[in-house]
């Protein structure tokens, strides 16, 4: 649906050249949600705008559905636009006008019949969840009502990709949770692929089927989401991941915990998070489990549980043990002692 192919962008600084973004590439499938994550100046926003041509790239190709969008003329390009929805951390609305006005005015703008813009306003503002607020100003709105009127007014051209550019980073966690589930059902009913870019590992977690993490302009590490939490192969992604998954093991204690056996982190994906994997290791081999830390949580669609866990035992024995959990799909990663110091994920 959306190929980015060798992407470049350099700013002219005032320090000098600020190279934003090296040389991306990703694929983005038809009704997937694909999430970019990066820390600050990673170059996501530059990415996430060079799709939609708001950001010119110096090299490389824009293809969306089969065109390259860098070769169209600018008449075509407004048309291929149309297909392209796109949603602000800011929001971006008029503020001196309405919420039914914020969302028909670009139609009315844009050459739709009267009758049009009145069914498309309040079926997509029923869509949002907002049909009683149509008078109502955006400084009347809360920050995750604001969002709502902005991704209606997205909707309401009928595009078939959606681009967020930090959607949730300005609401809180509550609001953002609301607005996650609105992206989910936008892309799930309406088949809608999405595009976003965030900072937040919660964001991937919650609701992405594919991930690109990004530094210094590049990307540095791309997978399911499934694959990215449970073996994250980068530094910063590592550190994306354990953002959610806090578990630090004292220094001194992990020290003495590996003189007697070994820790590990076990991931634990779908069903095998409701198997009693470590009970039945702890029966076929001669180990002893100490939970030290644990946590369960949601995937977009399926259960995600960490255990971090020490196996005391023989190292021949633990080593059994470790393969057989392998084998029955859990993911196990040692903690050792060079780890230390590092939070674990
Ligand atoms: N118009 C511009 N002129 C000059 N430099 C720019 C411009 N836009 C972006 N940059 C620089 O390009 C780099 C990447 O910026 P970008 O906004 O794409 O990163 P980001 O990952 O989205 O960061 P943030 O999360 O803080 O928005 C940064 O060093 C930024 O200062």
């Amino acid at each position: 649906m959306i190929e980015l192919a060798g992407i470049s962008k350099t700013f002219q600084g005032k320090q000098g050249p600020i190279h934003a973004l090296n040389n991306v590439s990703l694929s983005v499938k038809k009704g997937e949600i694909y999430g970019v994550i990066g820390y600050s100046g990673a170059g996501k926003s530059t990415l996430i705008r060079c799709v939609n041509l708001l950001e010119k790239p110096d090299a490389g190709s824009v293809v969306v559905k089969g065109t390259d969008l860098t070769k169209l003329s600018t008449k075509k390009l407004r048309e291929a636009r149309t297909n392209i929805g796109m949603i602000f951390q800011g929001f971006n609305l008029l503020k001196t006008a309405t919420v039914y006005e914020n969302i028909s005015i670009p139609l009315k703008l844009s050459g739709f019949s009267k009758k049009e813009v009145e069914e498309r306003v309040v079926k997509y503002l029923k869509i949002v969840g907002l049909d009683e607020k149509y008078h109502a100003y955006p400084s009347e709105l809360s920050g995750g009502q604001k969002q709502r009127v902005a991704i209606a007014r997205a909707l309401a051209f009928e595009p078939e990709i959606l681009l967020s550019d930090e959607a949730t980073s300005a609401l809180d966690p509550d609001t953002t949770e609301a607005i996650l589930d609105l992206l989910l059902k936008i892309n799930k009913d309406l088949g809608i692929t999405i595009l976003l870019i965030t900072h937040e590992m919660n964001v991937i977690q919650r609701i992405c089927d594919r991930v690109a993490v990004m530094e210094n302009g590049e990307v540095i590490e791309e997978g399911t989401t499934k694959d990215i939490f449970t073996s994250p192969a980068h530094q910063t992604t590592k550190r994306f991941v354990s953002s959610l998954f806090t578990h630090k093991i004292p220094d001194d204690l992990l020290e003495k915990l590996n003189q007697t056996g070994q820790v590990f982190t076990l991931s634990f994906f779908g069903d095998s998070s409701g198997e009693p994997a470590l009970a039945t290791v702890t029966k076929k081999f001669d180990i002893y489990p100490n939970i030290l830390s644990g946590s369960i949580t949601h995937l977009k669609d399926e259960t995600f549980g960490q255990l971090v866990v020490h196996l005391k035992g023989d190292t021949a024995e633990i080593h059994k043990a470790v393969r057989y959990l392998e084998k029955d799909q859990v993911h196990v990663e040692g903690v050792n002692i060079s780890d230390k110091n590092k939070r674990v994920s």
